[in-house]
């Protein structure tokens, strides 16, 4: 043995608290970042889809977001579950329109995003200041160019634009954010949703609250307006409503009488509270199994009663934070 004289007697401390780690996928499919604590968000690079989010005060992290059996996650279709998001149109295009040629809720839930990197940030919570439990939260950005829409796709909508995606995961609350450039030369309109699929205990005692006294398109009902009467959004059968121009920021989502969810909406103006039921789900060949309308509710914040008119060189930004209350 080799007598090292100015061996050290001790390892130094670590500097820092445990920081968020962030994986890659052997496929490079999808990006996983978890915080220290074990709460963690999985992020397909198809659609730039969160596919998972789990969270909980115990060690065993729950799974907060509904993503179906048969889900597709190879690229091929949009995934069915989890947080697609919906750009630049919602729902079926309108005739006579420059969406009119894209297919239904757009392109962007159907492309391979680029993640384009991490960021952390550290804060202190509770306590004395520099003494309380420290709070991590860790962002992921994905980004969408026009250069990357087919020949085909930028023909049906030809405009330049840059999207970037965040998503920020803290304790209990996960943050999606949509930042719109205009790159070209041209004007457009777009409209965007975040399409999220919440995992509930069962429809029948779950309840939608804070649309009180709003005005709603119903989809199951020819599209006719109605008000919204009952403080409490109930499902018993097919719903698909976009309720519009809400006053009120946040929206529930109440088991029983316990709340599990808040969407808090930033610049999103609208709200599409959508549960195929057992008719429209069992006729979904992606939607599996048959009988888990019953563990889902779509709560989906969007802006899309409207357009928003993106001038060249301007930007746009909207989006929503999730809160589960486990
Ligand atoms: O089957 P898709 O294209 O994912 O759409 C699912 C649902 O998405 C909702 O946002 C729409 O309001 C519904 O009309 C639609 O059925």
């Amino acid at each position: 043995m080799v007598d090292r004289p100015n061996k050290p007697s001790a390892i130094a401390p670590a500097a820092s608290a445990p920081q968020p780690t962030v994986d890659i996928a052997d496929d490079n499919s999808s990006i996983t970042a978890t915080l220290p604590s074990g709460e963690n968000v999985t992020v397909l690079l198809h659609g730039a889809t969160v596919t998972s989010w789990k969270s909980g005060p115990g060690a065993e992290k729950k799974e907060n977001l509904w993503v179906s059996e048969k889900a597709v996650l190879d690229g091929s279709k949009p995934v069915r579950g989890g947080i697609p998001l919906v750009f630049p149109i919602f729902g079926a295009p309108p005739a006579n329109h420059a969406t009119s040629k894209l297919p239904q809720h757009g392109f962007a839930r159907n492309l391979r995003w680029e993640y384009l990197g991490k960021s952390t940030s550290e804060s202190t919570t509770s306590g004395d200041a520099g003494t309380g439990p420290t709070d991590n939260s860790v962002k992921l950005d994905f980004g969408l160019y026009s250069a990357n829409l087919t020949d085909e796709q930028q023909d049906q909508w030809p405009y330049d634009f840059g999207l970037v995606y965040s998503v920020t995961l803290s304790r209990d609350t996960l943050q999606t954010m949509l930042n719109v450039r205009n790159e070209g030369q041209l004007g457009f309109d777009f409209q965007m949703l975040l399409h999220t699929y919440f995992r509930i205990g069962d429809i029948g005692s779950t309840a939608i609250t804070g649309l009180s006294g709003v005005t709603y398109t119903d989809k199951v009902l020819n599209a006719t307006e109605h008000a919204q009467a009952e403080n409490a959004v109930r499902i018993a059968g097919e719903t698909d409503r976009v309720y519009k121009r809400i006053p009120q920021s946040t929206t529930s989502i109440v088991e029983g009488d316990k709340p599990r969810f808040d969407v808090v909406r930033d610049n999103l103006p609208d709200t599409v509270v959508w549960n195929p039921f057992k008719e429209k789900a069992a006729a979904m060949a992606d939607f599996a199994p048959d009988g888990d309308y019953v563990h889902m509710v779509c709560v989906e914040a969007g802006y899309v009663s409207d357009w928003v008119r993106l001038e060249p060189g301007d930007t746009w930004e909207g989006g929503q934070r999730l809160r589960s209350l486990l």
